[in-house]
C-alpha cells in the first residue's frame, strides 16, 4: 500500500493560518511593490549614465531624478503597508493556533497531560508559536519579495549581455552555496537546540515549583544539579554551535556583497575588445550593485527557514495528540445510577495494575465513602468517574450508559469534583468561586461562600472577596484553599458531587463545620468522598473499603465493623489518635 505522505511544515503552517491567506498574499505584493521601488533608483541612476554617457541633456535626467524620488516614496509606504498587514495577519493567526491548543489540551486523556513537563508545553504554546512570526510576517512577504526582485535584474542583465549576466552573478552563487551549508548544518543543530532549551525548561519549572523546598533545605541555585547543569548545556550548546556556524555567515556575507571584484575586470576586458559599450558596462555595474542588497536580505531569512520544520513538528504534536475519544451528541441517561463493572486501571505499564476486578454500585443521592490504606486506588476510581481517565478494562457506567458514550460536557455537568490540591488559580478568591457556574452573581458567590463555612475568613482577608488567591492558592493556607474549592464545587450545583479527602487539611472545629455544610449542600445530591477521618464519614450510606486496588468490604459502618477487620483495625486506630491529640 502507498505511505501517505507527510506533509510539508510549510504546508501545515500555511493551512494553520488559512483564514488570513488574503492579508499574507496582500502583504507579498506589497512588499514586491516596496522592493520594486527601492530598484528604482538603481536604473535610474543607469539609464541617467547612459544619458550622459550618449550625449543626453539635463531635462532628461531630471525625470529619471523624478522617478527617483516617486519610487522611494513607493518603496516606503509599500514596505509599511506589507508589514503591518503581514504582522496583522499573524498575529490573528498565532492567536487562533494557541486557542486551539488549549483546545486540545482540554480533549487529550489526562495521562498525556500529566506524563508531560508543564515547561514543555509553556515552550510549545507560547516560544514556539511566537516562533512562528518570523515566518509568517517576515520571511513569507520579505523573502518573497527580496528573491523575485534580484531574479528580475539578473535577467535583465543577462539581456544586456549574457557574460556579464554569469560576471554578476559569479559570487551571489557562492554566497548560496555558503548559505545552503549553514541552513543544513541550523536545520540539524536547530533540533538540539530544542532539545537542551526544552530540558532547560523543564528544570527551571520544577525549580520554581520547588522553590520553598530548596529554600527549606538550603539548597541555593547554582547546588540545584539539574538546574545548574542544564542552563550551563543550553550555554555550551548555543556557543559550539554559533562557532561553527560562523564560517558560513561570514563567506555568504563578504562574498555576495563583492560583486564588483568580478564584474569589473570581466566588464573591463569586454569593453577594452570591443565587445561590450561603455554604456552598457556602467549600466551593468550599477545594477549588479543594487542586486546583492535584497539578495542578502532574502538570505538572512535562511535560519528561519531551516528552523520551521522543527517548531511545526512540535506544535502539531500537540494537534495531533490521541484525544479522549467521546460523542458529540447528548444522550439520555435514565437516573444518576453510577455502576462500575469489573473496572480494572493502569496509569502506564500493563503489569502495573492500580485497579483490579472493581464493581460498584453507587445509588443516586446516597452517601458513599471510600476508605483504605495510603495507595489503595481511592483516588483512581475517584478520578475513573470523573471521567478524568479511561478505564483500562470493563467499564463504568451513568443512568445505564457507559461513560465513554457520554459528551465530555454532559459528563462534566453531572460531576463536580474536589480534588486532593485544591488548585486554586491567581485570581480573587470571588473569581475563583465563580468558577464553579461562570454565570453565578455575586449574591450566589457569597451565600454558597457562607455555607461552605468561608465567608467569615473571606471576609477578613485584606480585600475580602476581592483578594486575589496566589499562583496556585499561596496566598492562602492549606485549609483555606480546601473551603473556597468545596464552595466552588458546591457552586456548580451538580447532581453528583466527589470530594476527595476534602477534609485533610482542616482543623478539627472547622471540619465539623464543614462536614454540617457538605450535608446540607449535598442534600439530594449523590455525594462520593474519600476521607481519612473515618468518624466524618460513619454514617454514609456505604463505606467501601479499598485495599491494593480492590474493593474487600462494603457496608455501613455498623457492619463493616463487626465483618471488615481491616476496616476495624482502621477504626480503632483512627480513634486511638483522636483520644491521644
Ligand atoms: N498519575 C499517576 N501516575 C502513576 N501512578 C499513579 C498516579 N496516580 C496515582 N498513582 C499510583 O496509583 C496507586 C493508587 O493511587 P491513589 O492516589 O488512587 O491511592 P489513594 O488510595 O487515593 O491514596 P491516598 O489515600 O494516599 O491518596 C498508587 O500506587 C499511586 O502511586
Amino acid at each position: 500500500m502507498k505511505e501517505k505522505k507527510k506533509e510539508s511544515p510549510f504546508s501545515r503552517l500555511w493551512s494553520w493560518a488559512k483564514d488570513y491567506h488574503g492579508g499574507f498574499y496582500g502583504s507579498v505584493l506589497l512588499a514586491m511593490l516596496g522592493v520594486g521601488g527601492s530598484m528604482v533608483a538603481y536604473f535610474s541612476v543607469a539609464a541617467m549614465i547612459r544619458i550622459l554617457l550618449t550625449g543626453g541633456g539635463l531635462g532628461a535626467c531630471m525625470h529619471w531624478c523624478l522617478l527617483m524620488l516617486i519610487g522611494y516614496v513607493a518603496k516606503s509606504l509599500c514596505s509599511a503597508a506589507s508589514t503591518a498587514l503581514s504582522h496583522r495577519a499573524t498575529y490573528h493567526a498565532l492567536r487562533d493556533l494557541r486557542k486551539q491548543l488549549l483546545a486540545k489540551l482540554s480533549r487529550v486523556p489526562m495521562g498525556t497531560i500529566l506524563d508531560t513537563p508543564s515547561g514543555q508545553y509553556k515552550t510549545t504554546i507560547v516560544d514556539r508559536v511566537e516562533g512562528m512570526e518570523p515566518t509568517l510576517a517576515h520571511l513569507i512577504p520579505e523573502m518573497t519579495s527580496n528573491l523575485l526582485i534580484p531574479i528580475f535584474i539578473a535577467v535583465y542583465i543577462f539581456c544586456i549581455d549574457w557574460r556579464m549576466g554569469l560576471a554578476s552573478l559569479a559570487t551571489t552563487v557562492i554566497g548560496m552555496i555558503a548559505a545552503s551549508q549553514s541552513a543544513k548544518t541550523y536545520a540539524v543543530k536547530w533540533d538540539g537546540a530544542v532539545a537542551v532549551g526544552r530540558k532547560m525548561a523543564n528544570a527551571i519549572v520544577e525549580y520554581i515549583g520547588g522553590i520553598q523546598i530548596v529554600k527549606a533545605f538550603s539548597q541555593s541555585a547554582g547546588s540545584y544539579r539539574r538546574y545548574a547543569d542544564a542552563v550551563e548545556e543550553n550555554a555550551v550548546y548555543y556557543k559550539n554551535w554559533m562557532k561553527e556556524n560562523q564560517k558560513f555567515m561570514c563567506i555568504m556575507q563578504t562574498v555576495t556583497p563583492s560583486v564588483l571584484l568580478v564584474v569589473l575586470p570581466v566588464g573591463l576586458l569586454l569593453w577594452s575588445q570591443g565587445g561590450l559599450s561603455a554604456a552598457d558596462f556602467m549600466t551593468v555595474i550599477v545594477l549588479s550593485l543594487g542586486f546583492t542588497g535584497p539578495f542578502l536580505a532574502a538570505m538572512s531569512f535562511v535560519d528561519e527557514l531551516a528552523v520551521v520544520g522543527t517548531n511545526v513538528d512540535e506544535i502539531n504534536d500537540i494537534l495531533e495528540a490521541r484525544e479522549l475519544e467521546r460523542p458529540e451528541k447528548k444522550v439520555t441517561l435514565k437516573d444518576r445510577m453510577i455502576q462500575l463493572e469489573q473496572v480494572s486501571f493502569t496509569y502506564g505499564k500493563e503489569d502495573e495494575k492500580v485497579l483490579s476486578d472493581v464493581s460498584l454500585t453507587i445509588r443516586p443521592q446516597t452517601v458513599t465513602a471510600l476508605v483504605g490504606p495510603s495507595g489503595s486506588g481511592k483516588s483512581t476510581i475517584a478520578k475513573l468517574i470523573a471521567g478524568l481517565w479511561d478505564v483500562s478494562g470493563g467499564s463504568i457506567l451513568m443512568g445505564g450508559c457507559d461513560i465513554r458514550d457520554i459528551p465530555l460536557d454532559q459528563l462534566n455537568q453531572q460531576i463536580a469534583y474536589v480534588s486532593q490540591d485544591n488548585y486554586l488559580f491567581n485570581r480573587t478568591v470571588r473569581d475563583n468561586i465563580r468558577m464553579g457556574r461562570l454565570d453565578a452573581s455575586d449574591r450566589e458567590v457569597e451565600a454558597v461562600a457562607k455555607a461552605a463555612g468561608c465567608d467569615s475568613f473571606i471576609r477578613a482577608l485584606d480585600q475580602g472577596y476581592d483578594t486575589v488567591c496566589g499562583s496556585g492558592g499561596g496566598h492562602l493556607s492549606g485549609g483555606e484553599k480546601q473551603r473556597i474549592s468545596i464552595a466552588r464545587a458546591m457552586l456548580k450545583d451538580a447532581p453528583i458531587v466527589i470530594l476527595d479527602e476534602a477534609t485533610a487539611s482542616v482543623d478539627p472545629e472547622n471540619e465539623a463545620v464543614i462536614q454540617k455544610a457538605i450535608l446540607a449542600l449535598t442534600k439530594g445530591k449523590t455525594l462520593i468522598v474519600i476521607a481519612h477521618r473515618l468518624s466524618t464519614i460513619a454514617d454514609a450510606d456505604c463505606i467501601v473499603v479499598v485495599s491494593k486496588g480492590k474493593i474487600v468490604a462494603q457496608g455501613t459502618q455498623k457492619e463493616l465493623l463487626e465483618s471488615c477487620p481491616l476496616y476495624a483495625r482502621m477504626w480503632q486506630a483512627h480513634i486511638g489518635t483522636k483520644d491521644a491529640a
